[in-house]
């Protein structure tokens, strides 16, 4: 695809009728059994997706209900077979330049066989445990780590991977691919038999008020939050203003598009449905039914290419 000058939308925002209730019920009640539990908490491991190394995360929020700033913290950006080596130096640069307080990150994939990155977390814990002086528990029996994050980053498969590793033990925590899947605060996880670590799952916590719509859209992008609370026509439709506003224009070849790239959502949707048999028979007034091009279909398809990184490796937070 040749450069070319821009000419697309260059800002997102949300329909101003749209509601959107980023922060349901259980969050609350989530947030409030963290903060119950901390007391007896060593360290704290803020799980995050790695094609989203900044929107979400919100340090003060989690160092609010956390008290992070003073307890160990390791910031693990997972899902890193979605972003890409080449793409995961660039975020730490990212990182590096504008959270300089962030010392301890890791990268992680919990579906690679090796476990990258994920072995890592116990050992650096372990230290960061027992160089804290405030929370000098090394010499105690036991650790408790504690894991925080939003939605769906893969905060239960974490404790999985460690624990089957380091104890041959079948998974305790619950995964899913919807977000909200841990609804609330568990019993610790054993992960670790001598010195004894547990670890406790928590359920993914998006901020209060999500007042930044283009934060709001990578969430829902990634999957932080399950997909009709946005709607796949809006998610699609960011996700097609971003590939643009980047220059990212795989996706012209990825949904076969005759005409080149395009800023309309619902002329690529139709193109792509068409080209790809998707219809659906919808009954009209008169009782004729008329076939049509399902673009609710196409929208789910284009955000599952994303999603699955068939779209080439994407750090929604680069500058465009
Ligand atoms: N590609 C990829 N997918 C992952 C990885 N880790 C977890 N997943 C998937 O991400 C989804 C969410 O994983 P969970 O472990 O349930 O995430 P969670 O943070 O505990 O989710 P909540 O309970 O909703 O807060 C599941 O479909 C996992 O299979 C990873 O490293 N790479």
């Amino acid at each position: 695809m040749t450069a070319q000058l821009n000419p697309f939308r260059n800002a997102f925002r949300l329909p101003t009728k749209q509601r959107i209730n980023w922060f349901p019920g259980h969050m609350n009640k989530g947030m409030r059994q963290i903060q119950q539990k901390l007391r007896n908490v060593d360290c704290i491991v803020e799980i995050h997706d790695s094609r989203i190394p900044l929107a979400g995360r919100n340090s003060q929020f989690f160092d609010t209900i956390t008290g992070s700033g003073v307890k160990p913290h390791i910031l693990v950006l997972n899902k890193v077979d979605l972003l890409g080596p080449k793409q995961q130096r660039s975020v730490l640069q990212q990182l590096r330049r504008q959270q300089p307080e962030l010392k301890n990150i890791l990268f992680t994939n919990c579906k690679d066989q090796r476990n990258h990155g994920v072995l890592d977390i116990l050992p650096l814990a372990t230290q960061l445990v027992g160089d804290s002086s405030r929370y000098n528990r090394a010499q105690s029996a036991e650790h408790n780590i504690m894991i925080i994050g939003v939605p769906n980053v893969g905060k239960s498969s974490i404790i999985n991977v460690l624990r089957n590793v380091h104890l041959k033990k079948r998974s305790a925590a619950r995964v899913g691919a919807e977000a909200g899947v841990t609804r609330a605060v568990g019993e610790r996880i054993k992960i670790q038999e001598k010195p004894a670590v547990y670890m406790i799952d928590t359920p993914g916590i998006l901020q209060p008020s999500v007042t930044d719509d283009e934060m709001g859209m990578k969430l829902a992008l990634v999957g932080c939050l399950p997909d009709h609370i946005v709607g796949e026509d809006l998610i699609a439709d960011y996700l097609l203003y971003w590939l643009n506003k980047h220059r990212r224009y795989e996706y012209v070849e990825k949904l076969s598009l005759s005409s080149g790239p395009s800023d309309n959502i619902s002329a690529v949707l139709a193109e792509y449905a068409q080209t790809h048999g998707m219809f659906h028979r919808v009954k009209q007034y008169d009782g004729q039914v008329e076939v049509m091009t399902n673009l609710l279909a196409a929208a789910r398809k284009f955000i599952q290419f994303f999603r699955t990184g068939q779209l080439g490796s994407i750090n929604l937070d680069e500058h465009a």
